[in-house]
């Protein structure tokens, strides 16, 4: 090319070069919609794409899940419960074979009716008697008596230069001692201190905590590697009955039964050391008088003993020609034993016995030349024993029936309970929901709270169940089937929903929306869980696309490791320690510690299967101040998902404030915020990957989750997607738990991450108030601001009513 040419070509290209934005913008002004609407187009794919991706990640796990086994004891095991085979997760436990307790073999001399089984020797120029009061009181009448008999005589010891040797006395809850320190053997003593017990009790012909106590006497009595009479080395002892003539007139129809049963095991237990006979009196009527009656004739029985007189001539033990029938009737048996035994010309050595052996130290040789004879093959006189009658837990006439109803329980056959509860009431009204609106989505109108179980094994000191609550340690009702609770919870909570149909301010369409009950929060009161058929009722509920949060409080590991999954499943945790534990929820197993750290290592084996939740509930006073550590060392163990750190709610209550809880012991939602941002800095330290993700501080609740498990994208996602957990459920959509199979990777069920939900909604998080923008707060007169408020881009009308 010459160089005009090459000029040329430079020039044209110049002059359209230069003409170029002039065409381009002729494009742009002709085609800019289009190119508008195509750029926000791939803007919103490319977001779209991300946030798939990001999604995936919350969801995907590559490695199979290592399965942990979990080793139950047998005395775990629910008894008299017909158990359901689970679903899902138990080959992650070890389940023991039950085991069957072995007849009752005694190596040794059987005691003599007719001679005490003296136990050791009270020196009265050297020895000291130390008296003990137990009672066990549920509404508090028979506490109070027990104290002004133990400050009588304390009085009267202090008072008479004679009683020298007799210690002051002391008082006991048997709630709160164990009963293995003072029931099986007496408590351990200064060398020449001995043992003298007291012991008033009510009686409640319905299941309470004083059954265990029976109960306790009688396993330890009939336990074959403990001595029958095991309470021999006590001086003696007295019980005094408290019960109600005007429901229970006559001994037969059950006047102080309780308190008559307890005497009649002590006797057994004591070798017949009773010092006093068994006092009984009247609440409503001649209580003082017999009360008095009583302590007179003990404070002698206790200068005898003291002056080296002992218990008495006549019948070993009472001092009285003759004692009760049933001990006789008893005693009629052995002797009947003694002599088929006799008749045996050599009595042969149980195969039990070297078993028992095997004990060692535990079991005691009454004397030391003892014949060892095997009580279990001997013939016995035929008894005819009434067959036992299962007992309703709470039937329609007791006083517990009564107290819930007012309350405005709904009572579903015998042992299951629903009420609306008043964030259901308050959604209704566009009022707002509980915080599990604000956490997980759950909008309190499309809620029912219900328990299969009315009844449970604690006795923790915010219940507000006044004390004449059912308790047990094993399920003995009448059991009702788990269809017939579910129609029943349902019809009674819609039932209670069209009563709200004319209260001023429901919202139809929130109305129309309650009548589909969408989610079931099992935590009412009781233990869901002890319900023997709580497998079934959840699959019911699943199926009907009710979703789960299934509260539980520690102490079954045996149903917790066979529970089908829920869709949020929440452990109790109300103190970090042992001793704070006791104090708090007042357990009836002796083994509740063992019991709920084994729950804690469930939870965290089963945390691959469903969201797990540690729900606390502060207390001031009781659970709160030095034990950030304690509870962080709870998580550790866990790894629960979430969290949920709540104030107590002061129930107000008579047996609230026997408990020692007063509104002082009600935190405020200042110390509750403190109290967590205390505990996810120790979380932190331990590199443990939790945050604090939410808040409502309308209940006084703050939520921690798992950083690595519960956000997308940096951004919290507590939320659930209920649609996916029953598409889960109904293999509609498929999970993506993989275990490791006889040796084969296989998908077994889903994962807590498949079903995440939508993010944690801007004013939900932490910092936010929690508050949904869309309702109306309401504050009582004079409690909240007066006007309407700006917060962030929502408004939040404030009401005052
Ligand atoms: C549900 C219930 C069941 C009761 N059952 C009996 C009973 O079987 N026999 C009896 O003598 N008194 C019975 N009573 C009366 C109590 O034993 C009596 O009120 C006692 O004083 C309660 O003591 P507390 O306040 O220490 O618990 C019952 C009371 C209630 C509330
Ligand atoms: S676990 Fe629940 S129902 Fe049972 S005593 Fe505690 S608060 Fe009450």
């Amino acid at each position: 090319m010459d160089n005009f040419t090459t000029q040329r070509t430079t020039m044209a290209s110049l002059t359209s070069l230069e003409q170029l934005p002039a065409e381009l913008l002729l494009i742009w002004h002709t085609h800019r919609i289009s190119l508008l609407v195509s750029a926000v187009a791939l803007v919103a794919a490319f977001h779209l794409v991300r946030l798939l991706r990001t999604r995936r990640a919350v969801v995907e796990t590559p490695t199979p899940i290592e399965k942990e086994v979990i080793e139950l004891k047998p005395e775990w095991l629910p008894e008299n419960t017909t158990f359901l085979a689970p679903a899902v997760a138990t080959e992650a436990v070890a389940r023991p074979q039950k085991t069957r307790k072995a007849p009752k073999t005694v190596r040794g001399q059987k005691a003599s009716s007719k001679t005490p089984l003296s136990g050791p020797i009270f020196n009265h120029e050297t020895d000291n008697i130390q008296p003990l009061v137990f009672f066990q009181s549920l509404s508090g009448t028979t506490e109070r008596y027990a104290a002004q008999v133990a400050k009588a005589l304390s009085e009267w010891r202090s008072q008479n230069g004679d009683n020298s040797s007799i210690l002051e006395p002391q008082l006991h809850d048997l709630s709160y001692i164990e009963f293995d320190d003072f029931f099986i053997t007496p408590p351990k003593a200064e060398p020449n201190t001995r043992h003298f017990y007291l012991i008033l009790l009510p009686s409640y012909n319905i299941d309470t905590v004083l059954q265990n106590f029976l109960d306790n006497l009688q396993e330890t009595h009939n336990d074959f590697r403990i001595d029958s009479a095991s309470l021999n080395a006590l001086l003696g002892y007295s019980v005094f009955g408290l019960g109600d003539k005007e429901g229970w007139p006559t001994e037969e129809d059950g006047f102080c039964s309780q308190a008559r049963e307890v005497d009649k095991w002590m006797a057994r237990l004591t070798g017949r050391k009773r010092a006093y006979p068994l006092g009984m009196g009247d609440v409503k009527g001649d209580l003082e008088v017999r009360l008095e009656e009583w302590r007179t004739g003990v404070q002698e029985a206790l200068t005898e003993i003291a002056a080296g007189r002992g218990l008495g001539e006549g019948v070993p033990g009472s001092g009285d020609p003759v004692e009760s029938d049933e001990e006789d009737v008893d005693d009629a048996e052995d002797s009947d034993t003694d002599s088929s035994i006799q008749k045996t010309s050599k009595p042969k050595r149980s195969a039990r016995v070297d078993d028992v052996e095997d004990l060692g130290g535990m079991v005691k040789d009454t004397a030391d030349d003892a014949t060892e004879i095997d009580f279990t093959t001997y013939k016995v006189k035929k008894k005819t024993k009434p067959t036992p009658v299962v007992k309703e837990m709470v039937p329609t006439t007791s006083p517990t029936y009564a107290a819930l109803t007012k309350q405005g329980y709904s009572i579903i056959g015998s042992h299951s309970g629903v009420k609306i509860c008043r964030w259901t009431k308050s959604a209704l009204r566009g009022r707002g929901s509980c915080y599990k609106y604000s956490f997980y989505g759950i909008q309190s109108h499309l809620c029912m709270e219900a328990t299969p179980s009315l009844s449970c094994s604690n006795k923790c000191v915010f219940c507000w169940r006044h004390g004449t609550n059912p308790v047990g340690t094993t399920w003995r009702w009448v059991t009702d089937a788990p269809d017939v609770i579910f129609d029943g919870i349902t019809t009674a909570h819609y039932k209670k929903i069209k009563m709200m149909k004319g209260v001023p301010g429901v919202r139809a369409e929130r109305f129309a929306e309650a009548m589909r009950i969408r989610h079931c929060a099992l935590s009412l009161v009781g233990e869901p869980i002890f319900y023997p058929h709580i497998n079934e009722l959840l699959t019911i509920m699943h199926r009907s696309r009710i979703s789960t949060f299934l509260v539980c409080n520690a102490q079954h590991p045996a149903q917790l490791a066979a529970l089908v999954p829920v869709t949020q499943l929440y452990v109790s945790i109300d103190a970090s320690n042992k001793e704070s534990l006791r104090k708090i929820d007042r357990p009836l197993h002796r083994d509740f510690w063992e019991r709920f750290t084994t729950c804690l290592d469930i939870l965290r084996a089963r945390r691959f299967e469903q969201r797990t939740v540690f729900r606390l509930t502060l207390v001031k006073g009781f659970n709160m101040a030095e034990e950030v550590r304690g509870y962080a060392d709870l998580i550790e163990r866990a790894l629960p998902g979430f969290v949920e750190v709540k104030g107590v709610t002061y129930c107000g209550t008579s047996a609230a404030g026997t408990a020692g809880l007063t509104m002082q012991n009600v935190p405020f939602y200042e110390e509750v915020s403190a109290f967590v941002e205390a505990l996810a800095q120790e979380l932190e330290e331990r590199k443990l990957p939790y945050g604090i993700a939410a808040e409502h501080a309308h209940s006084c609740c703050v939520l921690l989750a798992d950083r690595t498990r519960f956000q997308r994208n940096g951004r919290w996602a507590t939320r659930i997607d209920y649609e996916k957990f029953f598409d889960l459920f109904e293999g509609k959509a498929q999970g993506t738990r993989i275990e490791n199979v006889a040796g084969k990777e296989e998908v077994v069920g889903w994962r807590p991450e498949d079903y995440v939900g939508d993010e944690t909604p801007e004013w939900a998080l932490w910092g936010n108030g929690g508050f949904d923008p869309r309702d109306v707060r309401v504050y009582r007169k004079g409690k909240g601001p007066k006007k309407v408020e700006e917060k962030g881009e929502a408004k939040v009308s404030v009401v005052e009513i």
